[in-house]
């Protein structure tokens, strides 16, 4: 099934979206009463001080405002788990994970949860949580809120619609979503089964990346992002919020659906984009250039250059590099690099790494194509190819990843992975 939702375009625009005419206060924000008796009610996912270019914020126009909602308790963590680790130690080995399995019980998103790795710190506000969800079930009378950082859903397997305050975004496999810290939402499953892997960005918000001399377009373009037109339900009952704060879980009760938006105007709603508009820039002479010419979003962390987070996609494309050795070169980074699979088969990696599987080369750990694919590579007859059907992504992060207990000592980690590189034989004939 695939369905159909409005949208509008444009990356970080101010939109303004209204259900109701005149929902929308015209040159104020803050009426002293709000037409249909609506509640104003600003948030701010940045700094009130954060510089103009930076600065990100919506007013909604909702039926009630958020500070109607019962007292917190936190609840078990389960699986989720959030930076620093230390429940494990992290090793400088290169790790590789089969997908993590589909429920067989009732399991909605917010039950099927589970983290892999994390870096930095939640409460520093820097570094990342990589999750992977695996559901059955939509979200029935709850809700989800993330204080801890914005959430980048990849979707591998299923479609999903994320209900969110601003609006609904539908997103299947081969497309993905952002949904800013601190906005409601829930998920809903339009197949039976859904799967993917959520990048939890505990830093500044994601932009896009700089083009450099590329020019003025090219890569992701600002208009291919789509945001969702205000949509609002009035709804009462007996739901659950449940809210990730401090790396932990919290619950409360709350009477009504959080989705009573009825206008909303501003800069920060969740967005969604198809990756294969990315429009694909690399070599057309020689040599293999490095992956940042692959990204799609980027959080900057501070230091120019060096991101907090950056995603990374390997889409269909053509290849026609001269006397190169074609696959990703042989590599030790000082950034870390956890990558996952939606379709198809990797350049480096022909066999053991599966859409919906995971990998983690961390900081100066080597990395680089299995023996079998060196051997193919290198005596390749380099004739143009299209690399079809293949949609491989990275989270490169400037923080040392690390894997949760869960994906270090369970079952889905593949103890064998080095195994790949063993067959690759001293050939020198000096
Ligand atoms: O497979 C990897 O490790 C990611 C990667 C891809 C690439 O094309 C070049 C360098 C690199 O680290
Ligand atoms: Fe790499």
């Amino acid at each position: 099934m695939t369905i159909e939702l409005e949208y509008m375009t444009g990356f970080g625009n101010e939109f303004e979206t209204e259900v109701l005419p005149g929902a929308l206060p015209i040159g104020q924000f803050s009426p002293q009463k709000v037409k249909y008796d609506l509640y104003a009610e600003q948030f701010n996912v940045t700094a009130f001080t954060a510089p103009r270019c930076d600065n990100r914020r919506n007013w909604f126009y909702r039926i009630r405002p958020s500070v109607v909602q019962g007292e917190y308790e936190a609840i078990d963590n389960a699986l989720v788990r959030s930076a620093p680790i230390t429940e494990v130690v992290t090793p400088p080995s290169m790790l590789r994970w089969d997908p993590v399995e589909l429920p067989t019980e009732k399991t909605d998103f917010i039950d099927g949860l589970v983290t892999m790795a994390a870096n930095g710190s939640v409460n520093g506000q820097a570094g990342i949580g990589i999750h992977i969800y695996a559901a059955n079930s939509s979200m029935e009378g709850r809700y989800f809120c993330n204080a801890d950082g914005e959430l980048l859903f990849v979707p591998e397997l299923g479609e999903i619609i994320l209900h969110t305050e601003c609006g609904k975004l539908a997103i299947k496999a081969g497309e993905i979503a952002v949904i800013p810290r601190g906005i409601k939402f829930s998920v809903e499953l339009l197949t039976d089964t859904a799967r993917g892997y959520i990048c939890e960005n505990y830093g500044q918000p994601y932009v896009l990346a700089e083009r450099g001399p590329v020019g003025a377009n090219g890569y992701a373009n600002d208009r291919d992002f789509e945001y969702p037109i205000a949509c609002f339900e009035d709804k009462q009952g007996d739901f659950e919020l449940v809210t990730k704060f401090g790396g932990n879980l919290f619950r409360c009760d709350i009477g009504h659906s959080p989705f009573d938006v009825v206008a909303w105007t501003g800069n920060s709603a969740p967005y969604k984009y198809d990756l294969s508009r990315f429009n694909v820039i690399n070599t057309v002479s020689f040599d293999h250039p490095d992956p940042s010419i692959f990204t799609v979003l980027t959080s900057p962390s501070g230091t120019p250059g060096v991101a907090n987070i950056d995603f990374v996609v390997f889409p269909p494309r053509w290849m026609v590099a001269e006397n190169t050795f074609r696959p990703p070169y042989y590599h030790r980074n000082m950034m870390s690099e956890f990558m996952g699979l939606i379709e198809g088969v990797y350049d480096a990696k022909e066999h053991g790494f599966v859409p919906g599987g995971s990998s983690l080369h961390n900081c100066m750990s080597p990395h680089g194509p299995e023996a079998e694919v060196f051997e193919k590579a290198s005596n390749a007859e380099l004739a143009p190819q299209r690399y079809e059907n293949t949609m491989a992504f990275m989270f490169e992060s400037r923080y040392i990843i690390q894997p949760t207990k869960f994906a270090l000592e369970g079952k889905t980690r593949q103890p064998n992975y080095s195994q790949c590189w063993k067959g690759i034989k001293k050939k020198f004939k000096g």
